[in-house]
């Protein structure tokens, strides 16, 4: 069968392609599950989401995002390999034009068709989120793996907001959602250092990878995929495939919470 070239419609944004000059630890990777090491010392992830922390969903022009107040410690994560607590500031998600890919890292070069980001940052070593993205180790990223399967109803009341901001820069108020319903109920996950997936591709991120992914069904995924990357009164071009090729492991280990 022919070889389908999942990068052949890459986002502008990754056409370029540009590795950050020098880049010892970018982001996404591919995990092999039997070359990481499994770490007695990982603790539990600790999960405190107030779901009235929640704020608006919009279009970024390479994603839809939802975003929180991040101005007190509501909704935090701490435990697992951090060394203290981390704010939650926005997640987004990362899809195909297919089901066949999607997401941003793989394991065992196995890709889902769609992979959740749950962005963190640091507010004892960064005064904003803006400054943690250029720490070393200001944000915490947590990714779940999206397959194929059963209808996800926490996350439909997503979904259904979708058609409001379907042009770029699109915001529509979204109150009183909780992303731990986004977590799988399997607390294994891997972990290693890595980077921002967009730019400015900074490697300021402690990534903490769910193995057990969440099922959505088609439907779900399908309104995933009727989002536009483009402006409204501009040709449509359908936001599909916004991941970012695999990048070098080069001199990293990652570590399982489990053996
Ligand atoms: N895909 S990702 O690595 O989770 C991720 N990238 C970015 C990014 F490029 C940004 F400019 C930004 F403000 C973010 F909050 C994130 S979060
Ligand atoms: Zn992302």
């Amino acid at each position: 069968c022919t070889q389908i070239n999942r990068n052949a419609a890459l986002h502008p944004l990754w056409q370029s392609e540009l590795s950050v000059s020098g880049g010892t630890r970018q982001s996404p990777i591919n995990i092999h599950w039997r070359d990481s090491v499994y770490d007695p010392h990982l603790k539990p992830l600790k999960i405190h989401y107030d779901p009235a922390t929640c704020l608006y969903i919009w279009n970024n022009g390479y994603s839809f995002q939802v975003e929180f107040d991040d101005t007190t410690d509501k909704s935090v994560i701490m435990g697992g390999p951090l060394e203290n607590h981390y704010r939650l500031k926005q997640f987004h998600f990362h899809w195909g034009a297919i089901n066949e890919w999607g997401s941003e890292h793989m394991v065992d070069s196995k890709v889902y068709p769609a992979e959740l980001h749950l962005v963190h940052w640091n507010p004892v070593t960064s005064t904003s989120f803006e400054d943690a993205i250029m720490e070393n180790n200001g944000l915490v990223v947590i990714g779940v793996f999206l397959k194929l399967g059963a209808h996800h109803a926490g996350l439909q009341k997503l979904v259904d907001a979708l058609p409001a901001v379907k042009h770029k820069d699109a915001i529509v108020e979204f109150d009183v959602f909780d992303p731990s319903c986004l977590m799988p109920s399997c607390p294994d996950y891997w972990t290693y250092d890595g980077s921002l997936t967009t730019p400015p591709l900074t490697e300021s991120v402690t990534w903490i990878i769910k193995k057990t992914p969440i099922e959505v069904d088609q439907n779900q995924l399908e309104e995933f995929r009727m989002l536009l990357f483009t402006s409204a009164g501009e040709e449509e071009k359908r936001m599909v495939d916004n991941f970012r090729p695999l990048q070098p492991l080069m001199n990293r280990t990652v570590r399982s919470s489990f053996r």
